[in-house]
């Protein structure tokens, strides 16, 4: 039977002590219930002595009914007061959540420094607020701050202030490593040194200072530690919290601890990737478990050995964490990565044969010329496609002019788009904020009459990157483009020295893509030859 860890996660807590993550009451309750659907055991869901937010969000989280227990979190009484008049206190036991966690100081230093205050004092705020948690009936958690700093300069003073939360009646006892520069040899040893003088269960909390928050949480519960604190992508104050998405698996996957339930983790990475969106914080996509490219494989020898058996290149199998194996196309691409991307895309072919090596060798030369294929999954497919002769010719452009005026201080952008549609020629004009923003307007418009699902699509992102600086200005540049149409999303690149040009290309490709999966409707049966599509000014 495997040894269960409970998961207390501190993402709404800690993780909003991260630069650059604030979030709402709103976006704080649709957290908690993504988070309670992964199967965490513990939600501590902000700090109500803090901010009108925290209250609210408690009070409006008693609807929520959460499997997980929702925790509040404060600190120990203020020096020279009572627990019973302190606000931090009360306001927890206001929120009516059952469990709350209270940091206490544990490192002498601090008592003296930040506290100002003297070792008896800081004992008896901890004695005092954890009792009048227990006469509240809270579950009570001590997040000892600075525990494994304060052991090594004070062993006997910091085990002291864990027996005084333990005689007051905490439940959990959690060693912080609030600085977050300690070693897991060091974690492994004190957490065993620290286990043998307790009764009450350890906790393990970790920040990412060293890049070690992670190694630390595993090496404390190697040592006997039975609760771990963590954030979800490792959001927190300064370098951030343990990253649970990936302590989660390292537990369950490969150390035999039980965690989650298997279909809970396999809701690992989409919960990952719905809180970054929330947070309004870019995931790293190489992300260890829940990137988009934790199992992508580029290296043509990679590709080739994937094939035969995926453990070749994989550590886990990524199901097991929600996440996919994906097979990327680049100047680094073997025959192995072409065939693979087609059989995917359902397209006939065979080992060795002449024209996958056509094409690699063609994406190997555009590739050189500056086009960057494995962020451009649309532009890639198209090119696929083109190459094994399913090309579907939607429209053809025949010419495109741009005019850009500078008028009463503001610039105007106005495209004049000529583009041929099964064999009728149609102009449109429109204008824009800016050129890219006309082109599109007008491109539109010239399709939107045979295609109107056209207008649901549109660009969520769009990059330019230089690719030859020294030339300066005559540099050719690379534009990758992101478009939706609300279902799915997908990315284009285009080439050229000129950015409008360029633009163009990645613009097409979006347009043709979404296309692919759309019929033409039939107007009017007297369809002139040449159309004028509408003109707006
Ligand atoms: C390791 C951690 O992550 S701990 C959590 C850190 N998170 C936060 O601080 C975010 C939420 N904090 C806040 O909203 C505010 O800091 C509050 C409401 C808690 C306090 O605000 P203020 O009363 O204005 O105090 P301020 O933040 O300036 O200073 C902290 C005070 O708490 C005291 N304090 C710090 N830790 C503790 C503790 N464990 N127990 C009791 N008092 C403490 C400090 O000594 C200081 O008191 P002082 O003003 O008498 O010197
Ligand atoms: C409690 C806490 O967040 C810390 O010590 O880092």
């Amino acid at each position: 039977m495997a040894q269960e860890i409970s998961i207390f996660d501190t993402t709404l807590r800690d993780g909003t002590q991260g630069e650059g993550i604030s979030l709402s009451a709103e976006d704080k309750l649709k957290i908690a219930q993504k988070l309670d659907a992964l199967g965490v055991h513990y939600i501590e869901g902000g700090n109500p002595g803090s901010n009108s937010k925290d209250i609210e969000f408690f009070e409006r989280a008693k609807q929520l009914r959460l499997q997980a227990k929702l925790t509040a979190f404060g600190s120990t009484r203020r020096k020279h007061s009572v627990a019973e008049h302190d606000t931090s206190l009360l306001r927890i036991v206001e929120s009516g959540v059952p469990a709350a966690t209270l940091v206490g100081k544990s490192w002498d230093f601090h008592v003296h420094t930040a506290l100002q205050t003297t070792l008896e004092e800081n004992l008896a705020m901890i004695y005092d607020s954890f009792a009048f948690l227990k006469r509240n009936d809270v579950e009570a958690i001590f997040d000892a701050e600075h525990f494994f700093d304060g052991y090594k300069h004070n062993p006997e003073y910091a085990l002291s202030v864990l027996l005084k939360a333990q005689e007051a009646g905490a439940d959990w006892l959690v060693l912080c490593d609030t600085n977050g520069g300690t070693l897991p040899t060091e974690i492994h040893e004190i957490v065993s040194r620290v286990r043998e003088e307790l009764i009450v269960p350890l906790g393990i909390h970790t920040h990412n200072d060293c890049e070690l928050a992670v190694a630390n949480t595993l090496a404390a519960v190697q040592a006997g530690a039975r609760q771990v604190q963590g954030t979800i992508n490792g959001y927190g104050e300064r370098c951030g919290n343990a990253n649970l998405c990936s302590i989660i698996p390292n537990l369950q996957l490969k150390m035999n601890y039980a965690c989650l339930s298997a279909d809970q983790l396999q809701s690992l990475t989409t919960t990952a990737r719905y809180i970054s969106e929330i947070a309004n914080a870019h995931m790293p996509v190489g992300q260890p478990y829940v990137g988009n490219a934790a199992f992508a494989h580029k290296g043509g020898i990679h590709v080739s050995a994937i094939m035969k058996d995926s453990k070749t290149y994989e550590h886990v199998r990524p199901e097991l964490v929600g996440n996919k194996q994906r097979i990327l196309v680049s100047e680094l691409a073997g025959q192995s990565n072409i065939i693979s991307k087609a059989q995917e895309l359902g397209l006939d072919i065979n080992t060795n044969n002449d024209k996958t090596k056509k094409i690699m060798e063609q994406i190997k030369e555009l590739e050189h010329q500056g086009y960057q294929y494995e962020g451009a999954d649309a532009s890639l497919e198209l090119l696929l496609r083109d190459a094994f002769g399913e090309h579907k010719a939607i429209f053809t452009l025949e010419s495109f002019k741009m005019i850009m005026e500078k008028a009463a201080g503001q610039m105007n952008a106005e495209a004049i788009v000529k583009v041929n549609v099964d064999g009728e020629t149609v102009y449109t004009a429109a204008e824009g904020n800016g050129p890219v923003n006309a082109l599109d307007n007008a491109l539109r418009k010239a399709l939107v009459q045979f295609y109107p699902k056209i207008n649901a699509i549109h660009l969520t992102d769009y990059k330019v990157r230089v690719i030859d600086e020294k030339d300066a200005t005559a540099a050719k540049v690379r534009v990758l483009m992101e478009s939706t149409d609300f279902e799915s999303s997908w990315s284009t690149v285009g080439v050229s020295s000129n950015v409008i040009e360029a633009s163009w290309e990645a613009l097409v490709d979006s347009f043709r893509y979404a296309l692919l999966n759309m019929s033409k409707v039939e107007t009017a049966h007297d369809v002139p030859r040449v159309r004028l599509g509408l003109v707006n000014h």
